[in-house]
């Protein structure tokens, strides 16, 4: 649990590269606990590209950047699975092992984050399954399930650690929109016990049927639905 009243993630003067390349400048935001983020932009505008500094998959070269109070500006490759263990993150295709049980899966990250106790392990697992309405489907194999069901698993996998955000890129793309839906209410729901949200979409019938704060990556910049002069609809 996180106890800090500080914002969740706090970025100043950042900007965001892939290679050479600088995809986003002076980018400028805090998320607060339990927040609902939604972050847009047309394809190649950066959205992933920030969600992937935000985990520490891509380094924080300029600027000051924390997220769950790890600050990412001087984080050692070695810290990088102390911050994952605080942050939840959730991708458009499933990458689920597809080897594997739905127990087995969740049971491989956590032994992979500390869990040394079996008992735990099995507690816990049966704790993020019901919370994703999965109970029933700890022994079946990811191919017997529906792709909405398989996206329930993984946000249960991002669960397992009790994260204080959750970042979400693209997480109903691939799935049609009466389980989008599903899934979005899931999100809801998690979000109302605390969790904080940061959801890269293109779905905007899902912004437009729970709206929340926008952020838009547009131009190189990040754009703020709280701070600036904001068109979601034409400015897409
Ligand atoms: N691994 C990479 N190496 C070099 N350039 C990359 C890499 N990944 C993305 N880019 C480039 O960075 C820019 C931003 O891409 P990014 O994937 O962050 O955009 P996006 O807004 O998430 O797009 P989409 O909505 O299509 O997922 C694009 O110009 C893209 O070509």
């Amino acid at each position: 649990m996180n106890f800090s009243s500080s914002p969740v993630v706090s970025l100043r003067d950042v900007a965001i590269y892939q290679d050479v390349n600088t995809i986003l400048s002076n980018v400028n935001f805090d998320i607060e606990k339990g927040e609902f983020v939604y972050l847009v932009g047309r394809t190649g505008s950066g959205k992933s590209s920030l969600l992937k500094t935000l985990y520490a998959d891509l380094p924080l070269l300029t600027g000051h950047a924390s997220v769950a109070d790890f600050n990412l500006s001087k984080l050692p490759r070695k810290q990088v699975p102390y911050l994952r263990r605080k942050v939840g993150i959730i991708f458009q295709d499933f990458q689920l092992l597809f080897d594997r049980s739905v127990a087995d899966n969740l049971a491989f990250v956590l032994r992979a984050t500390g869990w040394s106790d079996k008992s735990k392990r099995k507690q816990r697992i049966s704790e993020v399954l019901m919370r994703v309405g999965l109970d029933a489907a700890a022994s079946k194999m990811p191919h017997q399930l529906s792709g909405g069901e398989q996206q329930r698993v993984v946000v249960a996998r991002a669960l397992l650690n009790e994260p204080v955000i959750l970042f979400a890129d693209e997480p109903t793309g691939n799935l049609d929109p009466r389980v989008a839906d599903e899934i979005m209410m899931l999100f809801q729901e998690i979000n109302k016990q605390g969790t904080a949200v940061l959801m890269a979409t293109h779905n905007y019938e899902i912004i437009n049927r729970y709206p929340r704060r926008v952020l838009k990556c547009e131009k190189g910049r990040v754009l703020d639905s709280q701070v600036q002069e904001f068109n979601l609809i034409n400015g897409y």
